[in-house]
């Protein structure tokens, strides 16, 4: 039986850190962000319901989507977010469920999805457990604005367009607590994966 884990939290929380430490771990990760880039490249779908509801204008000279403008539209407007979420999600959805089956058919023991929206888009059922990354607001904010160069009115912005993190932490199966340094995250990674493997044996 594959245990299929649902890795989330909030933007800039640690959801990419705790993935690479997956990775080390041997335990492959399917990532929502990754495929999101994919299914708009020029010639999907996506890509043309992106260009006729956004205009041209949101294309760089070469034709692909200029992600920041986009990114500057959707975090301002919810109703444009929403118009972008409903045209990006489905196919998204679509790759993950085909890559989580591949695995599941595969018998690989233990498969992340990581999903930064989770629990917004109410996807838990794609999963058997939920695992929150967790930082303190100003942890969060602070890296933010350093990994994207966002002023604190944008970084905010996007911390906003998501449930908030304290909400998450009450509706996860576990929680990271990723405040400290990268060792001590992987450290309870570890403790929690083992915890995980022991359950999913004893059944
Ligand atoms: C708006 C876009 C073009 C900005 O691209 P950019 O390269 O700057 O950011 P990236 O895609 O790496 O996303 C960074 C983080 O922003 C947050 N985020 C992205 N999209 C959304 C959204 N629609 N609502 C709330 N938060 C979001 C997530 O935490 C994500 O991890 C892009 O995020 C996008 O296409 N979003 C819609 C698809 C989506 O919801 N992706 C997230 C999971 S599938
Ligand atoms: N424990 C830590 N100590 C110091 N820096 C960290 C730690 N965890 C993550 N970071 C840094 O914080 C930033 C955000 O982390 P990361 O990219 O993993 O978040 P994310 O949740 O995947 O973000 P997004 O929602 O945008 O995809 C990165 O620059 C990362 O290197």
């Amino acid at each position: 039986m594959t245990l299929i884990i649902g890795l989330t939290g909030s933007i800039a929380s640690g959801k990419s850190t705790v993935s690479l430490m997956f990775h080390d771990l041997n335990v492959p990760v399917i990532d929502a962000d990754k495929i999101s880039r994919e299914v708009v490249n020029p010639h999907e779908d996506a890509y043309n319901k992106i260009v006729d509801t956004f205009g041209n204008s949101i294309l760089q000279d070469d034709k692909t989507i200029d992600r920041a403008k986009l990114g500057e539209i959707i975090f301002n407007d919810h109703v444009m977010r929403e118009k972008l979420n409903n045209i990006v999600h489905p196919a998204v959805r679509e790759r993950m469920l085909a890559k989580r089956d591949a695995f599941v058919k595969a018998g690989v023991p233990t498969v992340v999805l990581d999903i930064p929206l989770l629990f917004e888009s109410n996807l838990t059922h794609l999963v058997d457990k939920t695992l929150v990354i967790s930082v303190t607001e100003s942890v969060q904010l602070t890296r933010l604005m350093t990994r994207n160069g966002y002023n604190e009115q944008e970084a905010r912005q996007r911390i906003q367009s998501q449930i908030p993190i304290t909400e998450k932490v009450k509706m996860a199966d576990a929680v990271i607590d990723n405040n400290g340094t990268k060792q001590e995250t992987y450290e309870q990674l570890e403790q929690l994966l083992q915890q995980w493997r022991d359950l999913t044996t004893e059944n």
